[in-house]
């Protein structure tokens, strides 16, 4: 991250709840000075402004990058009580809205559409980014700098992939975490002690995704390695790989679902 050039011109961020909030602590976190920052957000939390923030105050004149972290439901009415973007690299982590509406309100503007997620919270999420025509090499370095303050990031060869990318690690973390809501439940209806589920289910969620990420490749591989013929897993499995009513065609349409809802925000 180009910390003088950002502290120099500032970083406007319109929007500062789950995600805005992660990203601030993020750049914070990294050494981008509070007073470089302006959020614009009626209700702010009060560790922004207790950092030194300015919380909706007046805007530098020329900052180095605007962020749009608000709901893309109010991305409109947002969009429109702007002023013009003048200098600065637009970043939107909204889902749904597409560069062109971005390019509509702020013409001329290198615009980079990003989608991360919430692990960014602990500086593990994933992000990818896309930007318009206007977003050269030097803009999407530094819109990767941003994200990267909360983890991974990922370029996406055409902005057409963003509402799958959004359906699958945008959304995704919710479907693991009902995953985890639904492995203990089921513990618990085996007769385990509901924390006991609970803390079972979370672990075994934690440490498979570790071993996936730190393994890398064929995740069947991995399954195929917790899998004795004629064993527990195997029972377990013919229910959740069946395929009429296994977990493949439910994650297919969930992963519809939610990609078709993407295309929905940005009409
Ligand atoms: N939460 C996620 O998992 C996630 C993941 C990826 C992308 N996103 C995107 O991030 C954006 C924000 O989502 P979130 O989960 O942080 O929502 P959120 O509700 O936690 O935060 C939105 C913030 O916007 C503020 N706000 C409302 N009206 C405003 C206005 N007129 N001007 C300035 N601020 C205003 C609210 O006070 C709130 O603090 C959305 O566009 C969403 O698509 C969210
Ligand atoms: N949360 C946002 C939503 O539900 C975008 C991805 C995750 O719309």
């Amino acid at each position: 991250m180009d910390l003088a050039h950002l502290n120099r011109r500032g970083l406007v961020l319109v929007g500062c709840g789950r995600m805005g909030g992660a990203l601030l602590q993020g750049w914070l976190a990294r050494g981008l000075a509070p007073g470089a920052v302006h959020v614009i957000d009626p209700n702010a939390p009060a560790w922004v402004a207790e950092r030194g923030v300015s919380v909706n105050g007046a805007l530098p004149a020329d900052p180095a990058v605007l962020v749009l972290a608000v709901k893309p439901q109010m991305m409109g009415d947002v969009l429109a009580g702007l002023g013009a973007a003048s200098g600065a690299l637009v970043v939107s982590v909204a889902a749904g809205v597409t560069l062109a509406a971005y390019g509509r309100a702020f013409p001329g503007a290198a615009v980079v559409r990003a989608m991360p997620n919430t692990p960014a919270a602990i500086g593990q999420g994933i992000t990818a980014i896309v930007g318009n025509a206007q977003a050269d090499a030097a803009a999407l370095d530094l819109a990767q700098s941003l994200m990267e303050a909360v983890g991974r990031v990922v370029r996406l060869g055409d902005e057409s992939q963003m509402d799958a990318v959004t359906a699958v690690s945008g959304s995704g973390p919710a479907y693991v975490f009902h995953l985890i809501e639904t492995l203990a439940a089921a513990g618990a209806a085996e007769g385990l002690p509901a924390d006991l589920a609970l803390d079972l289910a979370s672990a075994t969620v934690a440490g498979a995704g570790a071993l996936a990420m730190q393994e890398g490749g064929d995740p069947a591989r991995l399954r195929e390695a917790v899998t004795s013929p004629a064993g527990t897993t195997a029972a377990g499995l013919s229910q959740l790989m069946d395929p009429e009513t296994g977990l493949g065609p439910l994650i297919a349409r969930t992963v519809a679902a939610a990609a078709a809802r993407g295309r929905e925000l940005g009409q």
